[in-house]
């Protein structure tokens, strides 16, 4: 399946995508553009004649919301039917660099009973030709890391709003030209975190929000999820482009999955704030011995050197008082977990005992006494999020137990009723700053660096954000 090569350092360059950027250099592609420039973990760019804050901005709303897609693979392919399943959504043109896989996501819709979106592809920036021709109000991006700041921000500059895939870019700049492109463009751009959907993770926000933990102190998420096998999947990872961000950083790339709920639970960026990050890493040993002991001589991957820590490990302290442990690890064999836990002054939360989320395991007074660990189901129950009670049967049999369409339903809500987002560019920017910040951190041998305000202040107002009230799916005209 691997016809264009896209990901080899050189034609990476010829995107302004450079190695030392990676690396978490302040001189990436897009500050330049806003007139950010160079930036240290703390510093906050002023705001531009024209731009003001997206906190609690609704969208506009939309009768219709009309669906561009970029990036066509593994995940593109899947959300590609849930986004056209939502009522009153429309996907109207998909997007890859391969254009076979813009043909064979219409191919599927259409055998699905939708109308045939337009197909774009065969190069590098076909997206914008995508942009330049179509009305769209919502593009979904799910390229490789290394495309989404660009194309994220062309969407928001072409006039629409915005889903990315984890993360929205990996470089401090980056996030920083993201927020004032949605500031300026006034264009909603969100991390597509599906997991904050999660039933668990939303049954833990409502717990943590009534007061069940007490005040809480701790939580810890993460991503560790035993990817080895598709790394070295010569089938999966479009031309290896997740295998190689080992060879080029050491970086906790990709903890949004556990960060992002415990963050929601703990109101950061909506009466609390995430204020410092510090870094460890562990040796990179699992790559290399996966390869030794699976991989034939003669496969490509020999040639490379990983340098990334099998676990990274991000300590986040937040102005409340607060600390959370973000993890990433996907290179040792270990069940999958996000870790999702929280606690408090007067109980806490555990999930993923015993292996998955079924294992969830929970301790909190004046409920539970005598040192005894009890079972989530019935509390889950009582604290179940509305969509979960309302989407259950939809979701069931979509992706990832459910949360993938939840996530896609709630949005294209959110946008058809002219609601404000659940989750919003400062959330997004928050969760992904461990990329370049454990990167910074790490460079001064684990200690702390700040972590950027990217509300500006806007942090401190309490808000609504995915433990939201329940409202009803505007009808379809
Ligand atoms: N939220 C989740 O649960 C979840 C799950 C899996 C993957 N993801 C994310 O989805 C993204 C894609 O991962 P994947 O596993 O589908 O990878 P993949 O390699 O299967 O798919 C990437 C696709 O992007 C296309 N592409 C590359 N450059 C492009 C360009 N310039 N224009 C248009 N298309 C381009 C490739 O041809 C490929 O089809 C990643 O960001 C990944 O982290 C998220």
């Amino acid at each position: 399946m691997q016809t264009t090569s896209i990901t080899t350092p050189d034609t990476k360059l010829a995107t302004g995508f450079s190695r030392r950027s990676v690396l978490g250099s302040a001189a990436a592609v897009g500050g330049a553009a806003l007139g950010i420039g160079a930036l240290t973990a703390g510093a906050t760019p002023a705001r531009a004649a024209g731009q003001r804050t997206m906190v609690n901005q609704p969208f506009e709303a939309h009768e219709i919301v009309r669906i561009g897609l970029i990036g066509l693979g593994n995940r593109g392919f899947g959300m590609a039917r849930g986004w056209a399943d939502i009522p009153g959504a429309q996907v109207v043109a998909v997007c890859d660099i391969r254009a076979d896989r813009a043909t064979r996501v219409a191919d599927d819709l259409v055998a699905r009973g939708k109308t045939r979106p337009k197909e774009y592809g065969g190069k590098r920036d076909s997206f914008k030709q995508m942009l330049n021709r179509e009305e769209l109000d919502l593009v979904y991006i799910a390229t490789p890391w290394e495309f989404h700041y660009d194309q994220a921000r062309t969407s928001m500059l072409a006039g629409a709003h915005v889903a990315v895939e984890l993360p929205i870019a990996t470089e401090l700049n980056e996030l920083w030209d993201l927020v004032n492109t949605s500031e300026m463009t006034r264009k909603h751009l969100l991390l597509a975190e599906n997991c904050s959907y999660g039933r668990n993770e939303l049954a833990m926000l409502k717990m943590a929000h009534e007061g069940v933990f007490g005040d809480i102190t701790h939580g810890a998420g993460g991503y560790l999820h035993d990817l080895r096998a598709l790394l070295f999947n010569d089938g999966y990872y479009t031309d290896d482009w997740r295998r190689l961000w080992h060879t080029r950083s050491t970086a906790s790339f990709y903890p949004m999955h556990g960060l992002a709920p415990i963050a929601a639970a703990m109101d950061v960026n909506r009466g609390d704030r995430a204020v410092t990050l510090a870094a460890t890493a562990t040796a990179p040993r699992g790559l290399a011995d996966y390869r030794e002991r699976f991989v034939p001589r003669d496969h490509r991957s020999w040639k490379e050197e990983y340098i990334n820590g099998d676990r990274i490990s991000c300590e986040i302290t937040t102005s409340g008082g607060r600390t959370i442990s973000a993890e990433h690890n996907v290179s040792q064999p270990r069940p999958y977990s996000r870790i999702n836990s929280i606690e408090g002054s007067r109980g806490l939360f555990e999930d993923y005992v015993g292996g998955d989320s079924t294992g969830a395991r929970v301790y909190a007074e004046p409920l539970h006494s005598g040192d005894t660990w009890r079972g989530f189901k019935a509390l889950r129950q009582e604290f179940d999020h509305w969509l979960w009670k309302e989407l259950e049967d939809d979701a069931s049999g979509s992706g990832h137990g459910g949360m993938d369409y939840i996530l896609q339903w709630r949005l294209i809500q959110t946008m058809r009723a002219g609601l404000v987002p659940d989750i919003d560019v400062y959330d997004s920017a928050m969760w992904c700053s461990p990329v370049p910040l454990s990167v910074e951190s790490l460079a001064k041998n684990g200690k702390p660096v700040e972590i950027p305000d990217f509300t500006r202040g806007n942090w401190r107002k309490p808000r609504v954000g995915l433990d939201s009230r329940q409202t009803e799916m505007p009808p379809v005209p």
